[in-house]
């Protein structure tokens, strides 16, 4: 078991947004947390992350306790809708940034990291852009770029926070099944937020469906579709089954 979620409550003030949230996850597996806005996927996210601290709870990885490890420690990546590429920095230079900055002992040389730097492009499709700046990019590519960038300092994990939303419907559509090749490609794991079904219907193997600071139901895409466990689920869904009906991917 990869990432092994147990227990995880938070509050703000008085306000409890995660309550006793228990979820597993395997190695290489993409699951997405799916629910309307306010359910706590983001606060869940950033916990995993190691950006916020539960209140209550614990998270491991690999075996190991990660409940109170920094978040630099946990080489986990991320990618967020509104992540930043260094403006002044070329797209090789943006993915190799986090490659150059480890400690010397355990940093690659110039020739290694510019091979997987190529390596990198090459798999995400943007080997054509290695040379540009970010403002020289669309927003589609600059996503393309902080993915990449995200998995250049070859993480154990790969977190996902709306990292399609500021982008337009066709280009969003697009992106998905690069994102999805990406990942199984390099072989780790993958939380992706959405509010978007489609999206995750479309990209996830397992979908947590979240309300009220709870996993509601925690499933296959198909077996979520045939089987909602409560009518919240049911109800929340109306409408993919034609999407189900229609045969995409599913
Ligand atoms: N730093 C904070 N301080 C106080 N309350 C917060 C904070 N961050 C989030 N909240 C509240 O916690 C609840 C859950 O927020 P969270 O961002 O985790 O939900 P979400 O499901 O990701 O929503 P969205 O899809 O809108 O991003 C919301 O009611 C939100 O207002």
């Amino acid at each position: 078991m990869a990432l092994h979620i147990e227990d995880i409550t938070k509050f703000y003030g008085t306000n409890q947004v995660l309550d006793q949230v228990n979820l597993s996850m395997q190695d290489g597996e993409f699951i997405a947390l799916l629910g309307p806005s306010g359910s706590g996927k983001t606060s869940l996210l950033r916990i995993i992350a190691g950006l916020q601290f539960a209140d209550g709870g614990r998270l491991s990885f690999d075996g190991e306790d990660i409940t109170g490890v920094d978040a630099r420690l946990r080489r986990f990546g991320m990618v967020f809708q509104s992540y930043a590429l260094f403006e002044h920095m070329s797209v090789v230079d943006n993915v190799a940034f986090g490659l150059k900055m480890r400690p010397r002992a355990n940093r690659p040389n110039k020739g290694e990291i510019s091979d997987r730097v190529r390596k990198l492009l090459d798999m995400a499709e943007i080997s054509e852009l290695g040379e540009r700046f970010p403002s020289q990019l669309s927003g589609g590519q600059r996503q393309r770029v902080a993915l990449t960038r995200a998995l250049a300092i070859e993480p154990r994990l790969l977190l996902l926070d709306e990292p399609f939303s500021a982008l337009d419907t066709k280009v969003r559509k697009g992106l998905r099944g690069a994102l999805r090749d990406l990942q199984k490609k390099v072989g780790i794991g993958a939380i992706l937020v959405t509010h978007d079904q489609e999206e995750a219907f479309e990209i996830a193997d397992r979908i947590a469906i979240m309300a009220d600071g709870k996993i509601q139901q925690f499933d296959t895409p198909n077996n979520l579709l045939r089987s909602p466990a409560t009518p919240f689920v049911s109800e929340f869904l109306e409408g993919m089954g034609s999407y189900h009906a229609a045969g995409a991917g599913i």
